[in-house]
């Protein structure tokens, strides 16, 4: 494992935060869990927050349950894992099975298209995942529901499908007992984003065919680095974040292109953005665009290549050492690294529309303009005629040192249905899925502001960057996307289906960003693939 430096500002920096820890006896501290490191007021989270520092120890004691779960599900040839779970509970599955090469439908979303090809895609060998920290989580909540009714329906027991990974005493423990469901523990001193080494990201990703043992193995081989005062990444790395970040650096953009693991950058980018993007402070993430210029732009690469930090190593040694890292760069930043303040308000938001609309519509408003296929809502300054005048005075939005979010309620998969032919090389049909894909509307916009534009897809980026947006600099500009549901998924028990659920979680979202004097302005799709067509268009004539 190695942390290096492509930047002598960054690298000078980040030797002297590091001297500075040392001197206070902060890293023998951190690694021996010490709760007081983050200020009096986090002491009590830190305290029961600091599990994920020796779960490369402790999770071994899960490897022989998880073995049997494994050898059960293969002797009833379930080779079909999906997992339902929010941020902490489903980004690191997802980042382990991507490099393991290990097939798994992660199933973080309430678009009921999306939710759907889940629910079409091989029942009768489906072994669901509901994976959740509080069992309280709506999405995944809606996902147990949905998945014990297709499986009745199938005449299949959920009993025999369902394992539930879950903290103990959960309402969710509780009611997998009383459902006979297969239940593995996890570690309670561990919070969601901290937790890819414990039993939310074991677990799926070990049904799904990963190696999780290795992975630990990978860990451990770093574990004893967590207590030095030199030649311990974790600390270089914090540093270099920390230090960076208070010297007006605020803005990762994390490269991850020359790497054998494939996807890391989302898994931290809800690591960094819930854990520092709070009281007005925090760095902001950037996944997926090239490195630019911007005087408060650091660029961390994972594996080789060119940039200001780079971090090399295995994925199970990668996940401790940027755990530690952002613990450290929460203590130079002056922030609480282990709570999520500002996430519940949009959930809160949500709730209240639901139970307010009752059985009516959700309070949408009127349009500010129709341009064909795409509804436009909220204020947008200069009457903009169209969606590429609405996307201009966006962009003129955005604070010298801010960002643009974009924010797709939307299918995730949807652009692999645009049609390719067989004959078309594997750049051709990328083409055309990239032609169909909301995400490229990230990639158009940058090209026309200097500042960082970032997308995530909701509501999986409530549980990660949405912390940040609201509790971090309130510098932000935002834009969202939504889109005409055509075949809803009813949530049994519940008085609203998912695409309601969707749609009010967007417009709880917008609610809590608007009520910050934030610009956001809401872009609705009343043909999606029409719609996406339409904006990339829009964007790629500014
Ligand atoms: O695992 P759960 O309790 O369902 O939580 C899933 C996610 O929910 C919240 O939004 C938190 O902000 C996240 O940090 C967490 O990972």
């Amino acid at each position: 494992m190695s942390v290096t430096f492509g930047d002598d500002a960054v690298a000078e920096k980040a030797a002297e935060a590091a001297r500075e820890l040392a001197a206070e006896g902060v890293p023998q501290a951190l690694a021996s869990g010490d709760p007081t490191l983050w200020g009096p007021p986090a002491e009590a989270e830190a305290a029961i927050r600091l599990g994920w520092l020796s779960l490369p120890l402790t999770s071994r004691e899960l490897i022989p349950e998880i073995t049997n779960l494994v050898e059960k599900a293969q002797a009833e040839h379930l080779d079909h894992v999906v997992l339902a779970g929010m941020g902490g509970s489903s980004l690191a599955p997802e980042v382990i099975c991507a490099t393991a090469d290990a097939p798994l439908t992660v199933l973080d979303t309430t678009d009921p298209g999306q939710v759907l090809r889940a629910l079409r895609d091989r029942l009768d060998r489906t072994i669901l995942v509901v994976a959740s920290k509080s069992g309280g989580t709506v999405e995944t909540d809606s996902h147990r529901r949905v998945y014990e009714q297709a499986f009745r329906d199938a005449g299949i027991d959920p009993a025999d499908r369902i394992v539930v990974v879950t903290d103990p005493d959960s309402p969710l423990e509780q009611l997998a007992i009383e459902a006979g469901y297969n239940i593995i523990l996890a570690d309670p001193n561990v919070g969601g984003r901290y937790s890819a080494l414990s039993a939310f990201g074991l677990v799926p990703s070990a049904l799904a065919g990963a190696d999780v043992a290795s992975l630990l193995d990978e860990a451990g081989a770093v574990h004893p680095l967590l207590a030095e005062d030199e030649g311990n990444p974790g600390l270089e790395l914090g540093t270099a974040l920390g230090a960076a970040a208070l010297a007006g650096r605020d803005k990762l953009v994390l490269e991850d292109s020359l790497s054998e693991i494939n996807g890391l950058p989302d898994w931290i980018e809800q690591l960094i953005a819930e854990s520092t993007g709070k009281q007005g402070r925090g760095v902001l993430p950037v996944v997926g665009a090239d490195p630019g210029e911007a005087r408060d732009e650091l660029t961390a690469v994972i594996g080789p290549g060119e940039g200001g930090v780079r971090v090399e190593g295995p994925l199970g040694a990668q996940f401790l050492i940027w755990e530690y890292a952002t613990a450290v760069a929460g203590r130079i930043l002056g922030i609480d690294p282990f709570d999520q303040p500002n996430v519940a308000e949009s959930k809160a938001n949500t709730t209240r529309l639901l139970e307010s609309a009752g059985e009516g519509p959700l309070p949408v408003g009127e349009p500010l303009l129709v341009d064909g296929p795409v509804e436009v809502y909220g204020e947008v300054p200069g009457q903009p005629k169209n969606v590429a005048a609405v996307l201009t005075a966006l962009l003129r939005q955005i604070p010298g040192d801010g960002y643009l979010a974009v924010m797709a309620y939307l299918d995730r998969l949807a652009a692999f249905d645009a049609p390719v032919s067989e004959e078309d090389s594997f750049e051709e049909m990328a083409d055309t899925w990239a032609a169909a894909d909301p995400a490229t509307l990230r990639a158009l916009l940058a090209l026309r502001t200097d500042r960082p534009v970032t997308f995530g897809w909701g509501p999986r980026f409530l549980h990660s960057t949405g912390q940040y947006h609201k509790g971090g600099p309130q510098n932000g500009v935002f834009l969202q996307i939504t889109g005409a549901v055509t075949e809803d998924v009813p949530v049994p028990g519940k008085p609203y289906t998912l695409g309601r659920l969707q749609l009010a979680q967007a417009l709880g979202d917008l609610g809590a960003l608007t009520g910050r004097a934030r610009p956001a302005v809401r872009l609705h799709l009343t043909d999606r693939v029409a719609g996406v067509a339409h904006l990339l268009h829009a964007a790629r004539e500014l």
